[in-house]
């Protein structure tokens, strides 16, 4: 059976953290809105600690989505919690480095410490009613026995979930599988997966958690995030479905307006070739392509578009061959015409930079017919 796999959307927490972004009151409600009516079961709303605005901010989403789990991400202290309680939240995800560099280059503290500090703050925020998960950044550094006590005190203390945070990147695939392996082997809690981008891994890094037990995966609209980014949501939720490795509940046809949504709220548009959202992801210009597509769409590609609300585009450009054009035209182009018209469309297509439109391409077509009837010499290409 596929397993059931929870999506925690930090859009709003380390979404907003990629330089230079800052969404406003507005555009956090907006994009809440569009992650709650796309099914996404959990949200990390913001950072408290950042000040009276963020509570508040906070408080407002957390009323705006009252269907979605909203987390507020503090470090592991009683200041943070405090700020937390403030936005009125349900949930914290508390975060404590697993890493020995971490602990002692930020924190100046130890495994032990950081052991005492968990025993200590964690009963806090069940004392104060949220339901408390344990952000465990930089675990990818870290040795995976101390990551197996700190889930095994937090579940110990009532937490109900561990995040193993692959913070600067590092890892592949087979490391993911490995190190969450291990953790899923021996903790008794569940483990949430956040990778990070910097290697162009951390879909691959996502999916191989999963497979490796991971029962819940962090992500962000377009990889919004930190540096190069978090695995984006609209590429998770879409892998895990179309390789039957678990069932997210998110609406899969809400992804390109919940990518339209972050990508206005963020200044960043969407690269016309991401995967699931950008705008030419299912457009086909290459003839050898558009010939087997017209015949079957299966030949060339990796997921029917109407799964995620999209549909095929067929364009004419400097790859195109017979079967595109006479798509595109309606009918065949004469075989006398066709050397001279592609030598045309390919000259076009080099000087504009885009497909030619239906109506320059009619044109040429006609022009071509033209020359054919004024004139009994070769066509001039
Ligand atoms: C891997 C991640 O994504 S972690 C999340 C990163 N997110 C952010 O940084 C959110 C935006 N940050 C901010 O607005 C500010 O940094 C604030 C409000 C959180 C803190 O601001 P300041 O108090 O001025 O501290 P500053 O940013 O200089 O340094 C961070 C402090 O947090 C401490 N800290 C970092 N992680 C933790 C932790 N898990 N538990 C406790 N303290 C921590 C650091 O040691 C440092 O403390 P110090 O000032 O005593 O050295
Ligand atoms: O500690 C956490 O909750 C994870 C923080 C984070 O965003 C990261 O480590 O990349």
């Amino acid at each position: 059976m596929t397993p059931r796999i929870h999506l925690n959307d930090t859009t709003l927490r380390d979404g907003e953290q990629a330089p230079g972004v800052a969404f406003t009151l507005a555009e956090r409600i907006a994009i809440a809105e569009a992650l709650a009516a796309a099914g996404v079961p959990e949200i990390e709303a913001g950072t408290p600690a950042m000040g009276p605005d963020e509570v508040s901010a906070i408080a407002t989403i957390a009323r705006s989505v009252p269907q979605v789990r909203t987390l507020a991400w503090c470090r592991l202290s009683e200041k943070d919690l405090a700020l937390a309680a403030r936005a009125g939240v349900r949930a914290v995800n508390l975060s404590i480095p697993l890493s020995d560099r971490l602990l002692a280059t930020k924190l100046g503290i130890d495994r032990e410490e950081a052991l005492a500090r968990i025993k200590r703050v964690v009963p806090r925020a069940l004392d104060m009613g949220m339901d408390v998960a344990i952000g465990g950044e930089d675990a990818s550094r870290s040795d995976p026995e101390h990551i197996v006590r700190v889930a095994e005190t937090a579940a110990a203390l009532g937490a109900f979930r561990l995040r193993l945070a692959d913070t600067v990147g590092v890892l592949d695939p087979f490391s993911t599988a490995d190190l969450v392996g291990t953790v899923c082997r021996a903790a008794p809690i569940a483990i949430e997966f956040h990778g990070h981008d910097d290697l162009g891994l951390a879909t691959a890094n996502s999916l191989a958690a999963v497979r490796a037990g991971a029962t819940h995966v962090s992500v962000t609209v377009l990889g919004l995030g930190e540096r190069a980014g978090n695995a984006p949501l609209e590429e998770l939720a879409v892998a895990l479905d179309r390789l039957s490795q678990g069932e997210t509940g998110i609406d899969l046809a809400r992804l390109p307006r919940l990518a339209e949504v972050v990508a206005r709220a963020s200044g960043r548009p969407v690269p016309e070739g991401k995967a699931i959202v950008g705008r030419d992801v299912f457009t086909h210009e290459s003839g050898i392509h558009v010939s087997a597509i017209l015949k079957e769409p299966e030949t060339y590609q990796a997921l029917d578009p109407a799964l995620v609300g999209r549909g095929h585009a067929i364009v004419i450009g400097k790859h195109s061959g017979a079967a595109a054009l006479a798509h595109a035209l309606g009918e065949a182009v004469p075989d006398a015409l066709l050397p001279t018209l592609r030598a045309r469309i390919i000259r076009q297509a080099a000087r504009t930079k885009r497909p030619i439109a239906p109506g320059d391409l009619r044109a040429m077509v006609r022009d071509l017919e033209d020359q054919i009837a004024g004139s009994p010499l070769p066509i001039a290409s």
